[in-house]
């Protein structure tokens, strides 16, 4: 019989009292649940006479956010704790450090980052976060590259393929990102006020057939093993300091997806900034932050990727002079048209997001939906021909003018 049952705080003290070399023997320790996500517990274990603390993450046999009738596989913890791993050896800075990882409970014994915040909270508190975007870069041109065929053993890249092979989750993305939002889907939590522009959506005919491009990319495209959920949810982070968390979406998928992710998050706040800045002139200025930091992420991710590329590329034919500027064009476009992808998703999806749903005043948050569906829009059909990140930029900007 397994052992598997979700955890009480208290069995979470007792299992955090058994773990070799964390606290002291006997001593009090305290535990409260934090999850605020939608899939998993997270229970929050410290010991007050010496300040030591660890996060323990436990999946639950359903998605939290719909309850027992969405089952969900536990296998998901150990995708998320091996790719942990994977991500802690290519950028050990970025990533919580991994103590344990405990198969039967599906459980993550994992570093404690509550020294940090996470990045939508202080997205909406209006911070700055100037080293952020040469951090990200730096996050996604490693893991990108070192798991791709052009950095890694193609024969071993396919045993990778194998071990993160990640069908349950896959299926949230392909129904919730790449289906549910162009349709009349049960899923959908459609806003009222925004309801003529949610039909448009599912009425354009080449909105769907470039959304039917990405899904096909989504399903097929395994360049790189991927976060798969890089929203500004999944990102801690301090003035000197970020931490990527909840990979338990990865799986071998395109590089654009989770670039992609990072910006359409961006760009999720960008437009938020109509009820979150309290004049146009801040409104103006935070929102030029914001395109400021997409910029640098694109242009720092290529810099890095290409050399990483030149030093340490393991294939001969892909030096071959030319191909890097056609993959990596080919990079941004799928970021963009993800990018718009998971914009859209955000709002009037299942999941959304807290950057608009928590204003206060109606008319700001219906202008907020509005303008992050007319750049997630944009950006979809925009996919196939941009050759600059300043398009996706203009496009931004356009839909505040
Ligand atoms: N390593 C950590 N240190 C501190 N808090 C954490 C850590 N990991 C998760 N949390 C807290 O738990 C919340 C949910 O975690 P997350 O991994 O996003 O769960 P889910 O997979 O359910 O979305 C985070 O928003 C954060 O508040
Ligand atoms: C039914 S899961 C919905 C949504 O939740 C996940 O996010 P998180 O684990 O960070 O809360 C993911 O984005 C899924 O699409």
């Amino acid at each position: 019989m397994s052992a598997y049952h979700p955890l009480t705080e208290a069995e979470a003290i007792e299992y955090a009292r058994k773990l070799p070399d964390l606290f002291a023997p006997g001593s009090e320790l305290s535990s409260r649940e934090i999850g605020d996500g939608n899939l998993n517990l997270v229970f929050h274990i410290s010991e007050p006479s010496s300040g030591k603390s660890i996060i323990l993450k436990q999946a639950l046999p359903y998605a939290k956010v719909v309850g027992e009738s969405w089952p969900l596989t536990l296998d998901r913890a150990r995708i998320e704790s091996e790719a942990l791993l994977i991500q802690e050896s290519l950028c050990p800075k970025l990533v919580p450090h991994v103590h344990v990882y405990e198969p039967e409970l599906a459980l993550t014994v994992m570093q404690d980052l509550s020294d940090h915040v996470i990045m939508r909270k202080g997205l909406i508190e209006g911070q700055r976060y100037p080293l952020f975007a040469g951090h990200i870069a730096t996050f996604l041109a490693r893991t990108l590259f070192f798991t791709s065929d052009l950095g890694l053993n193609q024969q071993e890249k396919k045993e990778r393929v194998k071990r993160f092979i990640n069908p349950e989750l896959c299926k949230i993305t392909e129904d919730l990102i790449f289906d549910d939002p162009y349709t009349d889907s049960p899923n959908n939590n459609v806003p009222p006020a925004i309801r003529d522009a949610v039909e448009a959506v599912w009425q354009d005919n080449e909105l769907h057939v470039e959304v039917a491009i990405l899904r096909d990319k989504f399903l097929t495209k395994a360049q790189s093993l991927l976060h798969g959920d890089l929203h500004t949810g999944s990102i801690f982070i301090k003035a000197d300091s970020t931490k990527v968390i909840d990979p338990e979406f990865a799986y071998y998928g395109p590089m654009g997806f989770d670039i992609g992710a990072v910006i359409a998050n961006l760009l999720l706040n960008f437009a938020a900034q109509e009820g979150l800045s309290l004049d146009s002139a801040s409104r103006r200025d935070y929102r030029d932050y914001l395109t400021g930091t997409i910029r640098d992420i694109w242009t720092k991710f290529e810099a890095e990727f290409r050399a990483l590329w030149n030093e340490h590329g393991v294939d001969r034919m892909f030096r071959t002079p030319g191909f890097a500027d056609y993959y990596l064009q080919e990079v941004l476009r799928d970021t963009v048209g993800f990018a718009g992808s998971k914009m859209v998703r955000r709002i009037h999806g299942l999941a959304q997001v807290a950057d608009i749903n928590q204003l206060q005043d109606e008319a700001a948050r219906e202008r907020a939906q509005r303008i992050a569906l007319a750049i997630g829009t944009a950006l979809i059909k925009s996919n196939r021909s941009v050759t600059s990140i300043d398009q996706l930029i203009e496009t931004a900007d356009k839909a505040v003018l």
